[in-house]
C-alpha cells in the first residue's frame, strides 16, 4: 500500500484560542473554520490550512480524553500524531492487521466525516499515526 497524502499533521494543545493567536501573530494564519467539538473522540478540533495538508489543534474534551492523557506528560502540548490518507479504509485496515501493526480501536468517523482509524505509536517508530479514508470527490 503507498503512502497517501499527508493530510493533517495532529497537534494537541491545553488551548485551541491560545494556540490560534500563536499562528496568527507568527504567521497570520487564520482556521479554515471555527474551532468544533468531537465529543465520541474526546475533542475539540480546529483546522489552519498550509497550502497543502492542515495543522490539527486538538484541544482535550474532559478527562477522559486522549489528549488530557498526553497533556498531563506534554503541558504545553505538542506534535500528537500525523494522518495519511488512503483510498479505502477497510482495505488499510486489513494491510495492516495482515502486517501485525497494532490497531487502536474501532474504525470511526473523524474530523473530516470519513473513515479513520490510528496505528499504535510502537509500530510506526514512536510516531502515533491516523490513516484516514480520503474524502470523496464532488463531482
Ligand atoms: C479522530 C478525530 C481527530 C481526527 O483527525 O479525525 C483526531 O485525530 S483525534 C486525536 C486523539 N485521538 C487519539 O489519539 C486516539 C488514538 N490514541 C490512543 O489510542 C492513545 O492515545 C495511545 C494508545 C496512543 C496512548 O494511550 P495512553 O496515553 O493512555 O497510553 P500511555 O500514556 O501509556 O502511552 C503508551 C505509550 O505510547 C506513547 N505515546 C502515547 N501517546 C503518544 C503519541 N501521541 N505519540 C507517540 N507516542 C505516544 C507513550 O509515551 C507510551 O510510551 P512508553 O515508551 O511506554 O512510555
Ligand atoms: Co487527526
Amino acid at each position: 500500500m503507498k503512502l497517501g497524502r499527508l493530510n493533517h499533521v495532529g497537534v494537541a494543545t491545553p488551548s485551541i484560542e491560545q494556540s490560534l493567536a500563536m499562528y496568527r501573530r507568527l504567521f497570520g494564519a487564520e482556521p479554515s473554520s471555527p474551532a468544533f467539538d468531537l465529543p465520541a473522540q474526546g475533542v475539540k478540533v480546529c483546522f489552519v490550512d498550509a497550502p497543502n495538508s492542515q495543522i490539527e489543534l486538538i484541544e482535550p474534551l474532559g478527562p477522559d480524553s486522549p489528549i488530557a492523557r498526553f497533556l498531563e506528560k506534554n503541558p504545553q502540548g505538542g506534535q500528537h500524531h500525523v494522518c495519511f490518507e488512503v483510498p479505502d479504509i477497510e482495505t488499510a485496515r486489513a494491510h495492516f492487521e495482515r502486517l501485525g501493526a497494532r490497531i487502536l480501536g474501532p474504525t470511526r468517523i473523524g474530523a473530516h466525516g470519513t473513515p479513520i482509524f490510528f496505528l499504535h505509536p510502537k509500530d510506526m517508530g514512536g510516531m502515533l499515526t491516523e490513516i484516514m479514508e480520503s474524502p470523496k470527490q464532488a463531482h
